[in-house]
């Protein structure tokens, strides 16, 4: 049995999954035409540059009057400039012109007319119809949104390795764009194993329903993968391998992610099968999450997650999230860690980094062990919204003892 000293550090299982991921596609992630429509929260694999301007014209900033600024520049509470007013121009309304010595009533939004090059708001007049009585002096250019004056023509709007959040799929649908270059996402082939679980909806005795099929297939989604396909197999090592190849022949998957099966009992499907292949088995200073394995089968990366299901999902976090989501180019491959105060006391373990769930509290920076550390307390996890990594050096900690926390709702 291995000794606490003869753990692999996290720091270098996590090195190692990342190696294998970064190698898949080296720095040419393949690309994708997206409709924009379709593009939330993916990553821009080519910059945007804004084929016109925006604002597309000179458009009022305000409710008001368009005037010629020098028609209105003695204008004062005390001694108003009086103008009349030409037709209307509400916010839609094609590019008029302005006679001299007149004004407009203009609309938020409406194009400022030719001749016009100030907009006094409505609150700095009488509000008239036929003649307005202009109570301030506005300078050149007031109130008035000039063409180009957010985007200009051909300049860069988006960077390449960005993500598509509302406001960059808000300017694109604003300067007419409809299509996006994107890195296309990880495929993921999500495979449990074990005899004990069942296919159909009530399992018999001694069975359970797949958890981790789920948990890991949602995973892969919010990191932004595509879980290509979630199978189960049996403990029984030719199936297994029949299936993975079977699978994996017609190409198309970047990553091969099995749940349990690599441990040290008799019937350890996923090791007993893919360690002759060369896929390495090791145990990581990790809890939980000890045992993992990672390598490649033929081309394609596989990383052996250990099977009870708190373990699969915070490995999924500490060795697979951030590598593959660094590996197709997402710029925020981490998740964000936060320093926050223990609502009550821990106690880590000693030789094993320890990732416990929690619950945390942004607003006052503190952060509350949620369930006991055992890997088998899903239900605990899914009440949790964070991990509180603890340092492996074995030392109690108080409460108010500041952690490391991964806030898991930041994505
Ligand atoms: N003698 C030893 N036994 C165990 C060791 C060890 O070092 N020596 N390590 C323990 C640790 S730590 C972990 S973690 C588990 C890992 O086990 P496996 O990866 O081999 O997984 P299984 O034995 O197949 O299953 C473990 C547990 O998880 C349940 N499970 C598995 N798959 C699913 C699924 N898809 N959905 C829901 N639950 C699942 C399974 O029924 C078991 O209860 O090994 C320890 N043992
Ligand atoms: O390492 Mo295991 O994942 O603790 O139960």
């Amino acid at each position: 049995m291995s000794t606490p000293a003869t753990l692999r550090p996290v720091s270098e299982h996590q090195q190692h999954v990342a190696d294998l991921l970064a190698a898949r596609h080296g720095a040419r992630w393949p690309t994708e035409v997206v409709a924009v429509d379709e593009a939330r929260e993916r990553v821009l694999a080519e910059p945007v540059t804004a084929p016109e301007p925006l604002p597309a014209f000179d458009n009022s900033g305000m409710d008001g009057y368009a005037v010629r600024a020098v028609d209105v520049a003695t204008a004062t509470p005390d001694s108003p400039v009086r103008l009349r007013v030409g037709e209307d121009i509400p916010a839609g309304a094609p590019v008029g012109e302005l006679t001299p010595g007149s004004v407009r009533r203009i609309m938020t939004g409406a194009a400022v007319p030719q001749g016009a090059d100030a907009v006094v708001e409505v609150e700095a007049t009488d509000g008239g119809t036929d003649v307005v009585e202009i109570r301030e002096a506005r300078a050149t250019g007031s109130f008035v949104r000039t063409a180009g004056s957010d985007v200009a023509t051909g300049s860069q709007v988006l960077d390449a390795g960005m993500t598509l959040g509302p406001a960059q799929i808000g300017v694109l649908a604003a300067l007419g764009v409809r299509e996006v270059v994107v890195r296309r996402r990880p495929r993921v082939l999500v495979l449990s194993t074990g005899s004990e679980l069942a296919e159909d909806p009530a399992p018999g005795s001694g069975q359970i329903r797949d958890a981790n099929g789920a948990l890991l297939a949602a995973a892969v989604e919010e990191a932004g993968g595509v879980a290509v396909r979630r199978l189960w197999v049996e403990d029984d090592v030719p199936t297994f391998l029949a299936l993975l190849d079977e699978e994996l022949a017609s190409g198309g998957v970047d990553l091969v992610l099995t749940s349990g099966g690599v441990s040290a009992g008799a019937y350890e499907v996923v090791k007993d099968g893919l360690g002759p292949r060369g896929v390495e088995f090791v145990k990581v200073a990790m809890q939980p999450g000890m045992p993992q394995g990672s390598g490649l089968v033929g081309d394609t990366p596989v990383v052996c997650l250990p099977g009870n299901p708190v373990s699969a999902l915070t490995s999924w976090e500490v060795f697979v999230r951030p590598a593959l989501r660094r590996a197709f180019g997402h710029p925020r491959p981490q998740r964000a860690v936060v320093r926050a105060r223990l609502t009550e006391p821990v106690q880590p373990l000693r030789g094993k980094r320890q990732l416990r769930r929690g619950r945390l509290d942004r607003a006052a920076g503190t952060v509350t062990p949620w369930g006991p550390p055992g890997s088998a307390f899903l239900g605990w996890f899914a009440g949790a919204d964070a991990l509180i990594d603890l340092p492996a050096d074995g030392d109690p900690l108080a409460a108010g003892h500041l952690v490391d926390v991964w806030d898991l709702t930041c994505h």
